[in-house]
């Protein structure tokens, strides 16, 4: 069985890798720590990055997860390419571009593509923000899944990753204590749907959500607190209309909690995604329209 031990990074093609730097530093508060005419590394941690914009769309999406060691790193590409999955083993020049010794990639049955690396950068100094918006860490990314039993199946079996709760068939996984570190929400298309940030307590979300209006971000759900995790939140739109989300006080499962947790399991509405009533602007979390809801069936009537 696989233990991811920890997500590290989004990769994150684009076109515009200015604009997207400029929102990131900011409006959104992470520290920009190297950048070229090709990629920029940024970070609201004390990890070496979190996110790297790579410039072209087509370099597309990618989750990074640390292993604790490059031999079990080789043991599950080993795992994975018995399994019938294609496994492509990082050059060296794709593990300097990713600060890491060893990495390989692959990608869920929706075709996200995920890479496993092992030895990342530490870094030796303290994150500094560019602006105090209170973040602690990078923790979370929803991503989008085209066949949700499918690739629940796939992080869970493959991966080793625990289904913390369901909201209709969006799944929030553990890897760790946290209650989730990868979320999976239906949608025709793959690919990264939010980036989350901790921050330390609500006041940072409040004071997040001034801030972002006076700018002119356009807020996509929120201030809310999540049925689920528990977690007080707020997201909102960057370039390329990627989705970033602040959240604070999410559930950490004990060891005990992690071993008996039973998943629960919410119906596909707002008061899921939010208990005081926040509606979400984000189309995956939107209840079903009707033309998707399953039609009453009516008896026939005399
Ligand atoms: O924190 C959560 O529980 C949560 C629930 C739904 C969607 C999310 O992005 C979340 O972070
Ligand atoms: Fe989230």
């Amino acid at each position: 069985m696989t233990d991811l031990h920890d997500i590290r990074y989004v990769r994150v093609g684009t076109e515009r890798l200015d604009e997207s730097v400029e929102f990131a530093t900011r409006i959104l508060g992470l520290e920009l720590v190297a950048r070229d005419s090709h990629a920029a590394y940024l970070r609201g941690d004390d990890r070496d990055h979190n996110v790297c914009y790579v410039k072209g769309e087509g370099s597309g999406h990618a989750v990074g997860f640390e292993m604790k060691s490059s031999s079990l790193l080789d043991r599950v590409a080993t795992e994975l390419q018995n399994a019938g999955i294609a496994v492509h083993h990082g050059r060296a020049e794709e593990c300097e571009q990713r600060r890491v010794r060893d990495m390989i990639r692959f990608t869920d049955p929706s075709g996200n593509r995920i890479e496993l690396v092992a030895r990342p950068d530490a870094s030796g100094t303290r994150y500094f923000p560019s602006r105090d918006a209170g973040i602690t860490s990078f923790s979370h990314v929803g991503m989008r899944t085209t066949d949700a039993a499918t690739d629940e199946a796939f992080w869970t079996q493959r991966l080793g990753a625990r289904v913390s709760d369901w909201i209709g068939d969006a799944a929030l996984l553990r890897i760790d204590g946290v209650h989730h570190k990868i979320a999976l929400f239906p949608s025709p298309v793959p690919g990264v749907q939010h980036i989350n940030f901790q921050v330390a307590e609500v006041d940072d979300i409040m004071s997040s959500w001034y801030f972002l209006r006076e700018q002119g971000v356009r807020i996509a759900f929120g201030p809310g607190r999540h049925a689920t995790s528990g977690a007080r939140f707020l997201y909102f739109y960057g370039p390329d209309g990627m989705i970033y989300e602040y959240s604070c006080g999410v559930r950490i499962f004990t060891p005990e909690e992690d071993r008996d947790h039973v998943p629960r399991q919410f119906p596909r509405e707002p008061r899921s995604y939010c208990m005081w009533g926040s509606k979400p602007d984000i189309a995956e979390f939107k209840a079903p329209s009707a033309c998707e809801a399953p039609q009453p069936q009516f008896a026939n009537v005399g």
